[in-house]
């Protein structure tokens, strides 16, 4: 990015306190973004306040509801949630700003002048969008992202027909009190049984009946986030209910893979199906998914497993093994990191051409923090 007064770009920060903004500042410090960049920090709840650590020359954190102050900004990178977009990005590109809207929330995804933000899996989207001047660059719907890092090598060799979706969702993509709900009901479920549970000769059928109670129970505060128990059960519903059977989540999969990919009705290309059920599970924040493809061919399976193992720096392929399975393919191995490993990969019964695999992802990472940084990045570069 060239600016005209020789200086580092004006990168507004909002939303960097919340949980996909302190994952972003985490990343953008262990890259060393901040050495490239002039941070100004936003706050909704603190003007005023003392910036974090990495501010440089403006140490006190701006109004984020300040149009002139964000104005100002060649870039404003928002992890703040879709309210905050709604409420801030039409006032500020009515009131002539032309800088670089990057942003987290779902909001903008779907309209024609944004780009779904994967690099490395649509790097030639990005490209293109930004040599026609595009201005407005989305991080995808966690599950998509996560998938597409993993897969996406079926997509971009043109062999899938369909794919279907099962996932198991992390509290996390609820938000940070949906994590502490499920943790409380935990901890809740654990004591009502405690006693029984340190007697090793207490029958388990009868600390089965008593957690079963609890959870039946459970009410008001401690299901105030998910509305009914996630600790010891699970959710097959997530986003909102569209009226026609379909989750939002489930209609995310199949509306933003195609366009990540550039491909469907906005493109004049046809879509790929992908659809399937998206479900909470209590993992904490790591989104996983069974996927059954539809490929167009009988490709053998160690030339699908080499072509995903080469697509990108991240992705994994873990031998479809029990003991590497068990080791490699869980939230709790993956947590943390930015290895997408993809893992019980096999042809299905339905024929040489369904293939089965299983990948995770954290969601807070790949899932949400880390293609903002990097379309930073590629803007800097630009
Ligand atoms: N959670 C997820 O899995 C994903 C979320 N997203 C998007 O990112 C947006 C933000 O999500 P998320 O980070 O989970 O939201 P958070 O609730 O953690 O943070 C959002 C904002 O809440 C304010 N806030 C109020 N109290 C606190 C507190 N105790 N600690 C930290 N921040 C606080 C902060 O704003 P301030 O400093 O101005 O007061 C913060 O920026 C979502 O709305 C969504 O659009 C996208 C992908 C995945
Ligand atoms: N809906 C996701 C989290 C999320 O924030 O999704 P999106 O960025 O598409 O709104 C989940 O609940 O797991």
């Amino acid at each position: 990015m060239k600016l005209t007064n020789g200086q580092q770009p004006l990168v507004g920060l909002v939303g960097w306190r919340g949980m996909v903004g302190s994952v972003l500042m985490d990343r953008m410090q262990a890259e060393g973004d901040f050495g490239l960049i002039e941070p100004l920090f936003f706050s909704t709840s603190n003007a005023g306040g003392k910036a974090p650590a990495q501010a440089k020359n403006e140490t006190t954190l701006k109004d984020a509801f300040d149009l002139d102050a964000l104005k100002k900004c060649d870039i404003v990178i928002t992890a703040q949630g879709g309210d905050y977009t709604s409420e801030v990005f039409p006032k500020l590109r009515a009131g002539g700003w032309t800088g670089h809207w990057i942003d987290a929330a779902s909001t903008l995804r779907m309209k024609d002048d944004a780009i779904i933000v994967l690099d490395p899996v649509n790097m030639p989207v990005i490209k293109n969008a930004l040599a026609k001047g595009g201005k407005n660059w989305i991080g995808g719907n966690c599950t998509v992202s996560c998938m597409l890092m993993g897969v996406g090598a079926l997509y971009k060799a043109g062999l899938v027909e369909w794919m279907s979706s099962m996932t198991y969702q992390a509290a996390s993509g609820g938000g940070a009190q949906h994590m502490r709900e499920l943790l409380t009901q935990f901890g809740t479920l654990n004591s009502e049984v405690k006693a029984l549970l340190d007697d090793p000769k207490s029958a388990i059928l009868e600390i089965d009946r008593k957690v079963l109670a609890r959870q039946q129970s459970l009410s008001g505060d401690e299901v105030a986030n998910f509305g009914v128990p996630l600790g010891g059960s699970l959710i097959p519903w997530i986003d909102k209910d569209l009226g026609d059977g379909m989750s939002k989540e489930e209609w995310k999969a199949g509306a933003e893979t195609n366009k990540i990919l550039g491909q469907g009705a906005g493109f004049g290309t046809p879509a790929t199906p992908v659809d399937g059920f998206c479900v909470r599970v209590g993992a904490m924040r790591c989104h996983s998914q069974a996927l059954t493809f539809k490929l167009k061919k009988d490709v053998p399976l160690a030339d699908l497993e080499a072509m995903i193992a080469a697509d990108n720096s991240w992705v994994k392929v873990v031998p479809n093994t029990k003991e590497a399975t068990i080791r490699e393919l869980t939230p709790v191995a993956v947590t943390g990191t930015l290895t997408i490993p993809v893992g019980r990969m096999r042809k299905l019964a339905m024929g040489p051409e369904y293939l089965g695999a299983f990948t995770i992802g954290d969601q807070l990472l790949w899932g949400a923090a880390e293609p903002l940084r990097r379309m930073l990045r590629i803007l800097l570069d630009h």
